[in-house]
């Protein structure tokens, strides 16, 4: 089951396309990665599944009926890039406001908002102001009242940006635990290895389009490049072959890319034949931010914004 699809959606600002015709699913509990360079289109697209903005064309639906942004709405919560927050408002009182506006009662509301206070380490804020917090302080602020009312599905747009690495661990920990519980999670980012950690499924958009879609691990599958990391008791000395080239070499290991037509054990053999001893042999897969920068160079030049 899907909890939210998205069918062919435009969303087009004077003169740019900044969504361009693009559909995806997120499957229900998936953590769900929305990656492209600046000015990709994420935002657009994320202010469309909250309802802040509506597409021009196509259709949203949550859980199977289309989305009314209206009835929808408390069951999503949203951690935009820019942080909403009252900066002369205490912080206490901000909480439980923004935590009655989603529809909890003020008894409920109040129990949370101190559970999550004592579980950031955060009760002394409570009469203090927005203006008197750090970046991070106020970003671990914005998360507790993005999750307070249990959203089904939550949206966090560069959620680390600003905190230092304790309170990364802290925020990736309750991001687990939200998974884990039954939330579905999208998360918008331009730090690949974040996104390697955390996300099951990517969709990668640039120029407006989509240009990958699918589970991590079936990407990085279908964008190997057949190379191979080998390691020696002693690195062998360089001989003549057509299997493979050497990309790299370093210590004892050397990393080969496979030519077209041969095999991994056509590899092993050249070597065994050269009587090298070899001691491991793995494939390397491509880091999503290796993946990342190929596809989008690729679609550089393909796809300059077209008038509308
Ligand atoms: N209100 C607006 N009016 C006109 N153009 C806009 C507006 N908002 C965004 N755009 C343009 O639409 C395109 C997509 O912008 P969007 O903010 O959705 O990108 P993004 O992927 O979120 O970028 P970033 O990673 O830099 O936040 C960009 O070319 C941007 O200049």
């Amino acid at each position: 089951m899907n909890i939210l699809e998205l069918r062919n959606i435009k969303k087009y600002y004077a003169t740019q396309k900044a969504v361009d015709d693009i559909s995806f699913a997120i499957p229900q509990g998936s953590i769900f990665g929305l990656l492209g360079p600046n000015g990709a289109g994420k935002t657009t697209l994320l202010r469309m599944i909250t309802g802040i903005f509506y597409p021009d064309s196509g259709n949203i639906f949550f859980e199977g009926k289309k989305f009314e942004p209206v009835k929808d709405i408390p069951f999503i919560g949203y951690m935009p890039e820019e942080r909403g927050l009252y900066k002369k408002m205490k912080i206490g009182e901000q909480a439980l406001y923004l935590a009655m506006l989603k529809g909890m009662d003020r008894h409920e509301a109040m129990k949370k908002i101190k559970d999550w206070f004592v579980k950031f380490e955060m009760q002394s804020w409570w009469n203090k102001k927005v203006d008197d917090l750090s970046k991070g302080m106020s970003q671990k602020l914005q998360f507790v009242i993005t999750v307070l009312h249990e959203p089904k599905l939550l949206i966090l747009d560069e959620p680390f940006s600003g905190l230092d690495p304790v309170n990364s661990n802290l925020i990736k920990d309750e991001i687990y635990k939200l998974s884990q519980k039954g939330a579905t999670i999208i998360f918008s980012t331009h730090r690949m290895e974040q996104v390697e950690e955390i996300c099951d499924r990517i969709v990668l958009v640039n120029k407006g389009k989509k240009i990958l879609d699918g589970s991590v691990k079936q990407i990085k599958f279908d964008c190997k490049e057949n190379i191979f990391k080998v390691g020696f008791n002693e690195l062998p000395k360089p001989f003549e072959n057509n299997v493979f080239e050497i990309v790299n070499s370093k210590d004892t290991f050397l990393t080969v890319k496979i030519n077209e037509r041969y095999t991994p054990a056509d590899v092993l053999e050249q070597f065994l034949i050269n009587k090298s001893s070899i001691i491991s042999f793995n494939e390397i897969l491509p880091s999503l931010n290796d993946i990342f920068i190929k596809k989008v160079e690729d679609t550089k030049l393909a796809r300059q914004f077209e008038e509308v």
